[in-house]
């Protein structure tokens, strides 16, 4: 896994190529062991980019709207080109299916900004595990690539002590590509 803003190797306290078919279990660190590439970091080994990322990721969490599930979720994501945080929570609906998680709801300022091209997205949520994002965010963040073709995730706990830092490839492998219509067989 590239360690673009991982400072030192060193404080990595978890690196994990657990075998496919482990049995997936939730442990108090993480409920992702079964994942190919991922690394559980002290947050204070990350650069202060990301750290910013997450805190903003914190701070917006607490505008949540979420009376219906009251789990309260914050997003901040860093554009490529002038490296400018966009932080969104999640905004339930009591008829539930419109409910937007925190990640579109920061993707959608940012585009609506004019930015579509992410570097980093920073997720924090308050439970014992990590929370990566659902399938929904996803793809919608596999829509707004770097130019290097990912994105890297970082995942936390308002608590901030330890951050799960991961890449989308990681957490949507095999993705859709857009038909282009010579490469549609007829
Ligand atoms: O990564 C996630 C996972 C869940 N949620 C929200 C959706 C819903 O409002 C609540 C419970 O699923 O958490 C997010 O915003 N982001
Ligand atoms: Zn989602």
């Amino acid at each position: 896994m590239k360690q673009y803003l991982i400072k030192d190797r060193l404080t990595v306290i978890s690196w994990s190529l657990t075998a496919l078919g482990t049995a997936r279990t939730n442990t108090p660190e993480t409920n992702a062991r079964t994942m190919d590439n991922f690394q559980i970091v002290d947050f204070n080994s990350l650069d202060e980019t990301v750290q910013n990322l997450l805190m903003e990721a914190v701070k917006i969490r607490k505008r949540a709207y979420c009376p219906y599930s009251n789990f309260s979720v914050g997003a901040a994501i860093l554009t490529e080109e002038d490296s400018r945080m966009y932080a969104g929570c999640n905004i339930e609906n009591s008829t539930l299916t419109p409910s937007m998680c925190a990640e579109r709801s920061a993707v959608a300022k940012a585009v609506c900004d004019g930015y579509t091209k992410f570097k980093c997205v920073a997720i924090v949520a308050h439970q014992r595990e990590f929370t990566a994002p659902c399938g929904v965010c996803r793809q919608t963040l596999n829509e707004f690539c770097s130019s290097d073709g990912d994105i890297e995730i970082y995942l936390s706990r308002p608590t901030m002590d330890t951050v799960l830092c991961t890449k989308l490839s990681q957490l949507l492998p095999l993705s859709f590509v857009s038909f282009k219509k010579d490469s549609v067989i007829t």
